[in-house]
């Protein structure tokens, strides 16, 4: 794996002091960064998080989706419990990049879901790979994660690279008018577990 440790430092947030470090894949030249609270690496299990970036909904106030309310909850819940590491993962558009994530958007805009707008792009659904987690994981010594996510693709990524999963803590958060179409999308051909929604009933409108 490419993935090499560069850097760290602090990163002082509302949410707390985290240790900022960063990585870079030196066969993409993405640059990732684990944000960490408290001693990770005692053997314990570590709160955590694989966020996948999303400039959109992380930096600019989207409410297409539900990544920015997740990044904040993940990193609340990792502050109250005084100890945990969020994986912010550049993984733009699930892997398809910013402006063909726009492409995505623009051919949503016009009645396509989020998997039927990839697939139109040329791209399969979901294009992450999650390999990338397993070197930043070595070098912080977390061995095993009480994973924050809906996503049971992350959970099973992770067992498959020998890192337990302790458990899997759901990480839902409000429906809003733009995003309903999205999460019921995620639910009905993405596999998220979502309660509110029911996957029969996914892209009705
Ligand atoms: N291609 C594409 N990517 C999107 C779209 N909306 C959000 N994303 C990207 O999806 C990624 C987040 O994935 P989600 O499916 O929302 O959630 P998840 O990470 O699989 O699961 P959780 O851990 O439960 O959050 C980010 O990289 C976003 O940029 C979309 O309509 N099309
Ligand atoms: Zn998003």
């Amino acid at each position: 794996m490419s993935v090499v440790f560069v850097a760290a430092s602090q990163l002082p947030t509302p949410f707390g002091v985290f240790t900022m470090h960063g990585f870079l894949d030196q066969d993409t030249g993405k640059e990732h960064v684990v944000l960490t609270l408290g001693n990770v690496a005692d053997g314990k299990p570590v709160l955590g998080r694989l966020h996948s970036e999303c400039l959109t909904g992380d930096a600019l106030f989207s409410l297409r989706c539900d990544c920015g309310f997740q990044l904040e909850a993940a990193l609340r819940a990792i502050s109250d419990e005084g100890r945990g590491a969020l994986l912010y993962l550049r993984q733009e558009g699930r892997g398809i990049g910013l402006l063909n994530k726009i492409r995505a958007y623009e051919l949503q805009d016009a009645g396509a879901d989020t998997v039927e707008a990839n697939e139109r792009l040329g791209f399969a659904p979901d294009m992450r790979d999650y390999a990338i987690c397993l070197p930043m994981l070595e070098h912080l010594g977390i061995a095993e994660i009480k994973l924050m996510t809906n996503n049971p693709r992350k959970v099973k990524a992770l067992q498959g690279f020998g890192i337990r999963v302790a458990q899997r803590m759901p990480l839902e958060i409000a429906h809003n008018p733009h995003n309903e179409k999205y999460l019921a999308t995620k639910a009905g051909k993405l596999g998220h577990m979502l309660g509110e929604i029911h996957q029969g009933e996914a892209e009705q409108s």
